[in-house]
């Protein structure tokens, strides 16, 4: 078998474009964009690259964008206080702090300062409390991604068994918590599961989140399975995923790296964006 290849950055040209009709829709009837704030404490040159193509799609959608680049010796005082001036904001709809921060700032101090009502990155506790307990929030960009490119390739997913491979709270957890919320058996195996080839042997869904450049082989593979890696790892080889090229021999389909998963994180945060201006300007919408 050879799989089929998905297409993540056709699929996320496509969501961009209906987040711009959307966007197009509120500012008719509201008579402002979407706004979305984006923070980069530092000059890690990946961020800075993301942050930059954050802005740029922002923009292409027809929102707003607020970039705020700060220095590496920014104090956490000063980014709190930033993040409590966007919150009050309300030409912001979407805020976004970049992740990692230098190692001198709280990440979690950051994240929970954020107004939930605008933590279009869904990873304030409150967001991730609605996800766990069924309520309506917003879902972090990547797992949401991920599980629309699953269904896209599956449809119905009720009862497929699906192995989630790392447990972080901004990919893993919550992507466990969206197959389960899709009526999946769901796994989520980590550094400490034991033969954790085995268990993926019995998945019909495989999302690999660990960081670890092409761990999954070919034998741990399902013959058919859906296998999306979220890994970006940079190599001499140059960019390699946590899914191991060889398993399309095995698989029903897969992601590449890249151009599979990645573009849907961005697709996705303009999507969360136009979700919360909808919500906070009452301009209903449909994407
Ligand atoms: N606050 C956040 N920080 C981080 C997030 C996030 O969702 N919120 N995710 C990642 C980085 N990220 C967006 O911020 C991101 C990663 C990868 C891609 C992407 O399109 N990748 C391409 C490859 C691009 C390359 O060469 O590096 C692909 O896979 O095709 C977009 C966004 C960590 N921080």
């Amino acid at each position: 078998m050879t799989a089929t290849m998905i297409d993540g950055k056709a699929f996320a040209a496509g969501l961009r474009a209906r987040v711009a009709e959307g966007a197009a829709r509120i500012f008719a009837e509201a008579g402002r964009r979407p706004g979305l704030a984006v923070v980069l404490v530092g000059d890690d040159p990946a961020s800075s690259v993301y942050v930059r193509s954050k802005g740029k799609a922002t923009v292409a959608a027809g929102m707003e964008s607020f970039e705020h680049r700060l220095p590496a010796s920014t104090g956490e005082a000063e980014l709190l206080a930033l993040v409590a001036q966007l919150n009050a904001d309300p030409a912001v709809d979407g805020i976004l702090v970049q992740l990692p921060l230098p190692k001198h700032i709280d990440e979690r101090a950051v994240i929970t300062s954020i107004d939930p009502e605008k933590d279009v990155d869904g990873f304030h506790p409150v967001n991730a409390g609605r996800l766990a307990t069924g309520l309506e929030g917003f879902v972090p960009c990547t797992p949401y991604g991920c599980l629309m490119l699953i269904k896209d390739q599956l449809g119905d997913l009720a009862g497929r068994d699906a192995v989630v491979i790392g447990r972080s709270n901004i990919v893993g957890k919550p992507m466990a918590q969206l197959l389960i919320r899709e009526s999946c058996t769901v796994t989520v195996a980590h550094s400490r599961t034991h033969d954790l080839p085995d268990v993926v042997r019995r998945a019909d869904i495989v999302v690999a989140a660990v960081g670890r450049p092409a761990m999954v082989k070919p034998d741990w593979v399902k013959p058919g399975a859906t296998l999306i890696d979220v890994g970006i790892n940079r190599t001499d080889a140059g960019l390699v995923g946590d899914i191991d090229p060889a398993c399309a021999e095995v698989a029903g389909a897969m992601t590449p790296v890249p151009g599979g998963v990645g573009p849907m994180t961005i697709a996705c945060l303009l999507r969360n964006t136009l979700v919360s201006a909808s919500r906070r300007l009452g301009v209903a919408y449909a994407i």
